[in-house]
């Protein structure tokens, strides 16, 4: 049993009353874990046609399945194919409840390490725009590789605070989630490290942050708007106390209601003392009423007020470097059957298609500034792991199939070169269909082209 602090065990006695028990016990039971499946790669039932693992089907999430411990997808070569995303079960229903849909433009303000966005890319199925934001630059880092992983073109990574992203993109988005960061109270059994930093006066500071971010949010967000809130907290000051805050600072803000599914709770207006009686369609997401941790989400909706407008942005200037694109028109001539369009964007020696009809990145820190599709190196264009990720079988001339039993798969991950008879140049490297890496060609052998950062060392 987990050592909790004396000071949050008294406050849940008390705003649990009889279900304090039921709460208590549910920490002698082991984490629940899960794997949500992505369907910009694979849909559920080709994946469950060579799914190797124990899963069960995680009701409230379509793509969502529990594992067993002894499964260890993180270590399967399907993960490092980008075939699904290793997720915390009651985490996958934000995904759900901002419901994305092709064409939209999203913000995932506070988004490492990525589950939440890869989610919503993922239902976005490549049309419209994401942009992923990370205030920390180390989380930023893992979140910009987390969304290569998955094969995501859609999307932006910046490394901003949410202030100066709503500089920039004041009234731009259909949707935006906050996925605020909170004291932690539901992941004391997924992260026994949380109960350390946990404090009373954590719990406040934590509330007047999400305040901000939220405000922050407001801003970006365009007439009829959808602000979704989510934490992984039971505190009510950072739950239905910020929401209440928040709607009376913004009263062109109402709730609305999140769709529950049986196993769910509704917010508790009476805990915050609060009048309003629309935070009950806010929801509550409890460890002793479902599978999953703890997890608290509130759908916000903006009026059509026209007090805000789209910012006028600069737009996307055509790349000049006529003779560098050559190199890159000859790879896809070569060994793509199609040519990626878009609005090409060159960073450095780096080649994206950027999502953005705008390109004002100069007061923004920008790490990944879309769908990078390669490096110019002297006379030749190198193509980038994230290019071989988000192609399919079928959009590249040369394939080496590897079968996910085979031997050779493990020592290509390991960044092996190998004896092999194939056509000379480049070469996706597929996992029983999917791909996973680029491999170059020459004299009956393949040169190895996984990321040295990303090889298997076992
Ligand atoms: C709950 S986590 C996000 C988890 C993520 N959405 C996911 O599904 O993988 C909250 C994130 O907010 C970031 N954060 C911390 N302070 C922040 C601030 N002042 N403004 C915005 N984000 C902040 C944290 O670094 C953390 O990565």
């Amino acid at each position: 049993m987990l050592n909790l602090p004396k000071d949050f065990l008294e406050k849940m006695s008390s705003l649990l009353k009889e279900d304090y028990d039921l709460f208590i016990k549910s920490y002698k039971s082991p984490k629940v874990q899960g794997i949500r499946i992505n369907t910009l790669k694979i849909d559920i039932e080709n994946f469950l046609n060579i799914n190797p693992f124990h899963l069960e089907s995680i009701p409230w999430v379509d793509e969502g399945f529990f594992f067993e411990e002894k499964d260890k997808p993180g270590k399967h070569p399907y993960h490092d194919a980008g075939l699904y995303y290793i997720q915390e079960p009651s985490a996958m229903t934000v995904g759900t409840v901002l419901n994305p849909k092709p064409g939209e433009k999203i913000l995932d303000l506070c988004a490492a390490p990525g589950g939440k966005s890869t989610h919503i890319a993922s239902r976005l199925q490549g049309k419209g725009i994401l942009v992923s934001n990370e205030i920390i630059p180390s989380r930023a880092k893992i979140l910009s590789q987390n969304i290569e992983r998955m094969g995501i073109k859609n999307c932006i990574v910046t490394n901003e605070s949410p202030e100066n992203l709503s500089k920039i993109f004041k009234g731009y988005f259909h949707k935006i989630l906050v996925d605020a960061p909170c004291s932690g109270e539901g992941m004391f059994r997924k992260n026994p490290e949380a109960i350390k930093e946990w404090n009373l006066k954590n719990v406040s500071f934590c509330a007047d942050r999400q305040l901000n971010i939220l405000n922050s949010a407001a801003e970006m967000l365009m007439p009829e708007g959808i602000l979704v809130y989510s934490t992984c907290t039971f505190s009510p000051e950072e739950n239905e106390g910020v929401i209440d805050k928040f709607l009376k600072k913004n009263k062109n803000f109402e709730i609305q209601r999140v769709n529950t599914y049986k196993y769910f709770d509704n917010g508790k207006p009476q805990w915050i003392n609060s009048t309003n009686e629309n935070l009950k369609n806010t929801i509550r997401l409890w460890p002793h009423k479902l599978k999953g941790e703890g997890h608290y989400i509130a759908i916000l909706k903006k009026r059509d007020d026209n007090i805000y407008t789209t910012r006028k942005a600069k737009k996307i200037k055509p790349l000049k470097l006529k003779n560098n694109l050559k190199d890159f028109y000859d790879f896809c001539n070569n060994f793509l059957t199609k040519t990626p369009e878009g609005n090409y964007f060159l960073f450095g020696e780096h080649l994206y298609i950027s999502p953005l009809e705008i390109t004002d990145f100069t007061k923004l820190k920008v790490l990944r500034p879309g769908w990078h599709l390669g490096t110019f190196k002297k006379n030749r264009f190198e193509p980038s792991h994230a290019l071989a990720l988000s192609l399919k079988s079928t959009e590249v001339k040369n394939t080496i199939p590897f079968k996910s039993s085979s031997e050779e798969i493990y020592l290509y991950l390991k960044g092996e070169s190998l004896k092999i008879n194939a056509k000379k140049g480049w070469s996706l490297v597929l996992i029983d269909g999917y791909s996973i890496g680029w491999s170059k060609i020459s004299n009956n052998t393949l040169k190895n082209h996984y990321p040295k950062g990303l090889r298997w060392n076992v």
